[in-house]
């Protein structure tokens, strides 16, 4: 009976996952087709696109909400209702009823209910503020980053749609769509040595087709699954044809690959570089939007991720939840710098957090490079 847990759950997820990963491939198409003008600043000043966040958001709230009823379904998301309800983002609105509504009529493909008719502002505007749980220690929440990596988004580089599913403070699933990831990992390298100098639309024309992939698990399986984006057309059935994945079985570090954020201001990268250097790292640090950084160590194309953010920078649990269970259930280790899990349990933040985050692949790697931040410590300049 426990095995059946949450089986619900994680099939709906896939799902709408599946579906959100479709909205996005049309919307990023379309915006490097035109220019970068459906990019607005919300007060934070991370970019936010017209249709991406806030139609994923949407989206995947009205669907769950369907499925399991509104009663039931409570989410703690990225995107909040203000910048969308004020007057002068009614064209914003528009675009994103326009997008919403495009994305459920599709649902069917991936075994969903589409609405019946189609659904006004009033109802979108609904979806989007339902999203308003704080989580915490106790009941049952999704948690969604409905588009990991704006800026990875915005540049036709790699992005992620994040959904994972608390109980009693514990991540119990968490799916990952990786809609510019395929299933094979050369692209994710090309990004990495090309982006510099390739011009964006080259990339985009790689990236168009729906060669990403969706990964997911379920907390204390022992298995995290891989499916590719192209296999939508298949999800009528359940459990469908995804594999097993396993995290590398390097753990020599002169062979091994860190995997870490591609802003500086996301992440230390000399404190980063400095602790790689002392464990004996050799190869060059793979840099990655969003949480397709969790499902490189997930899949094998990475051995170790870490992130620093800046002092006084607090880090959400939608941008770790579903990629630290991915993680754990394909074998990897995920801890703070101070070797401690992360604490799901206490809101939207990551309270807590020693320092900053080390993903491994295995108990070695982690071992040293746990070891590597509590001998440089000192010395550092966070
Ligand atoms: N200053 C600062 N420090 C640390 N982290 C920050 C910071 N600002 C933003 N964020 C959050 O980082 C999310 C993207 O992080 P990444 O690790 O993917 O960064 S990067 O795009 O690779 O540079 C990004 O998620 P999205 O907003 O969903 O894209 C942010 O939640
Ligand atoms: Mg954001
Ligand atoms: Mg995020
Ligand atoms: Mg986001």
């Amino acid at each position: 009976m426990e095995e059946d847990k949450y089986a619900k759950e994680l099939e709906v997820a896939v799902r709408v996952v599946h579906v959100a990963c479709a909205l996005c491939g049309r919307v990023q198409e379309r915006l490097l087709e035109t220019s970068n003008d459906h990019v607005v600043s919300k007060d934070d000043d991370s970019p936010v696109t017209v249709a991406e966040d806030f139609s994923v958001q949407a989206t995947i709230s009205w669907l769950l909400s369907e499925i399991f009823g509104v009663q039931n379904v409570s989410i703690v998301a990225e995107e909040d209702i203000q910048t969308i309800s004020k007057d002068e983002s009614a064209s914003l609105l528009d675009n994103v009823v326009n997008t919403v509504n495009e994305s459920l009529a599709f649902a069917s493909k991936y075994g969903l209910q589409s609405p019946e008719t189609t659904l006004g502002s009033t109802e979108i505007l609904e979806a989007i503020a339902r999203c308003n749980s704080t989580g915490g220690p106790s009941g049952r929440y999704w948690v969604l980053d409905p588009v990991d990596g704006t800026l990875g988004f915005v540049r036709g580089d790699q992005y992620a749609v994040a959904l994972a599913l608390i109980e009693d403070g514990k991540v119990v699933l968490g799916v990952l769509g990786c809609p510019n990831y395929p299933i094979k990992t050369e692209l994710l390298n090309y990004h990495y040595q090309h982006h510099q100098t390739t011009p964006q639309s080259s990339l985009a024309t790689l990236d168009t087709g729906g060669k990403g992939c969706v990964l997911y698990a379920k907390s204390g399986s022992g298995e995290a699954w891989l499916q590719s984006l192209i296999d939508g057309e298949k999800m009528l059935e359940w459990p469908n044809r995804a594999r097993l994945i396993r995290v590398s079985s390097i753990d020599d570090p002169t062979l091994a690959t860190l995997c870490e954020p591609v802003e500086r201001a996301n992440s230390n990268h000399s404190f980063t570089a400095g602790l790689a250097h002392s464990v004996g790292l050799r190869k060059q640090p793979l840099r990655v939007h969003s949480m397709v950084k969790y499902a490189a160590i997930a899949r094998g194309d990475a051995e170790i991720f870490m992130k620093f953010a800046k002092c006084g920078y607090k880090e959400k649990i939608w941008d770790h939840a579903a990629g630290v269970v991915i993680v754990e259930e394909a074998g990897g280790v995920v801890t703070d710098a101070g070797g401690r899990p992360l604490d799901f349990s206490k809101g939207m933040y990551l309270e807590g957090l020693d320092r900053g985050i080390i993903a491994c692949s295995g108990v070695t790697l982690h071992e040293k490079f746990i070891g590597a931040v509590y001998a440089s410590w000192d010395s550092s300049n966070l």
